[in-house]
């Protein structure tokens, strides 16, 4: 059942209610998002999937107070997000853009704590912790584009933990690596998230890599989006590339979510969005 989007949900760390963006461009009014209503518990680890365009990053983008919501609204532990949180981090998929190549690795990863203030002492354990979360304590001294792209991602995600983030989001993170280092990635992902607790929001296009990685799976709409589907991830915590993904369980929630998206794509929405949805403009509302 969908949480109702007028009621807080008092034991949410994150808490989307109602929300909806339309864009104003133009060629007229885009309706990327028209009421999402979801809630993550501390630590949890939920991915996001969704067809191209049903807009994920513009989801992301109005959770991290990077842009407001046209409708509805954002709460990080009951407080509306209204700017960029301190207790969010977000890692994007463009790890090459996100760096500053003038800087070495520990310069990265120890800047937004130097932003926020962080004494040095505590800053330097800080960033070796998370140099050695990542597994990337002997490349300190490095600049970013001496490293690999995999490489490159890890110092991405350094400098996200080192922040300590109550919640962090992710979006795409692995898109632009090979399959190898994004399977690594992936493992390191849910250790880092299994050590530290946070709570993680994960964009992917990739439906393994959703059921593989999540704990839950929110499945997205086509535009305007809605939720289509969230479903709990009954795997064992444990995971691992190779026996994870043979288990007869993975085969089936995969071929649930992939059925779903296909469904999303073909304009299928769940009947409580469709109820009293008039068309917009452009778009089909299924
Ligand atoms: N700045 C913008 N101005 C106007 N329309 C926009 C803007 N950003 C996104 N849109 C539109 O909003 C919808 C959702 O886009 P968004 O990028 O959030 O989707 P997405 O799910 O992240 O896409 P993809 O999976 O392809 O990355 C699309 O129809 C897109 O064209």
């Amino acid at each position: 059942m969908q949480p109702d989007p007028t009621q807080p949900n008092t034991e949410a760390t994150l808490s989307v209610r109602g929300l909806k963006k339309v864009y104003q461009t133009d060629g007229g009014d885009v309706e990327a998002v028209r009421n999402l209503t979801f809630d993550l518990r501390a630590g949890e680890l939920a991915c996001l999937v969704g067809p191209s365009g049903s807009g994920k990053t513009t989801l992301l983008k109005c959770i991290s107070g990077l842009m407001a919501p046209t409708e509805g609204e954002v709460l990080l532990d009951g407080k509306r997000v209204t700017g960029p949180p301190k207790k969010m981090a977000v890692v994007f998929q463009e790890y090459g853009r996100s760096l500053f190549p003038w800087m070495r690795v520990r310069d990265n990863v120890e800047l937004p704590l130097k932003n926020q203030g962080v004494p040095k002492g505590e800053r330097d354990r800080l960033v070796d912790d998370a140099l050695e979360a990542v597994g990337l304590s002997h490349v300190p001294r490095s600049y970013p584009w001496q490293l690999s792209g995999g490489m490159q991602q890890r110092v991405a995600i350094a400098r996200a933990i080192a922040y300590q983030p109550e919640v962090l989001l992710m979006d795409e993170p692995f898109a632009a690596v090979d399959a190898q280092t994004r399977a690594d990635l992936e493992d390191l992902i849910r250790v880092v998230w299994k050590k530290l607790g946070v709570t993680v929001l994960f964009v992917t296009h990739d439906i393994d890599e959703s059921v593989y990685l999540g704990e839950r799976v929110i499945i997205l709409s086509s535009s305007p989006t809605v939720i289509q589907e969230d479903i709990q991830i009954d795997l064992p915590a444990d995971r691992d590339q190779l026996n994870t993904r043979s288990l007869p369980r993975f085969t089936e929630l995969r071929h649930h979510v992939y059925e779903q998206i296909q469904l999303a794509k073909k304009g299928h929405r769940p009947a409580a969005a469709s109820a009293g949805e008039t068309p917009v403009k452009g778009q089909r509302a299924g």
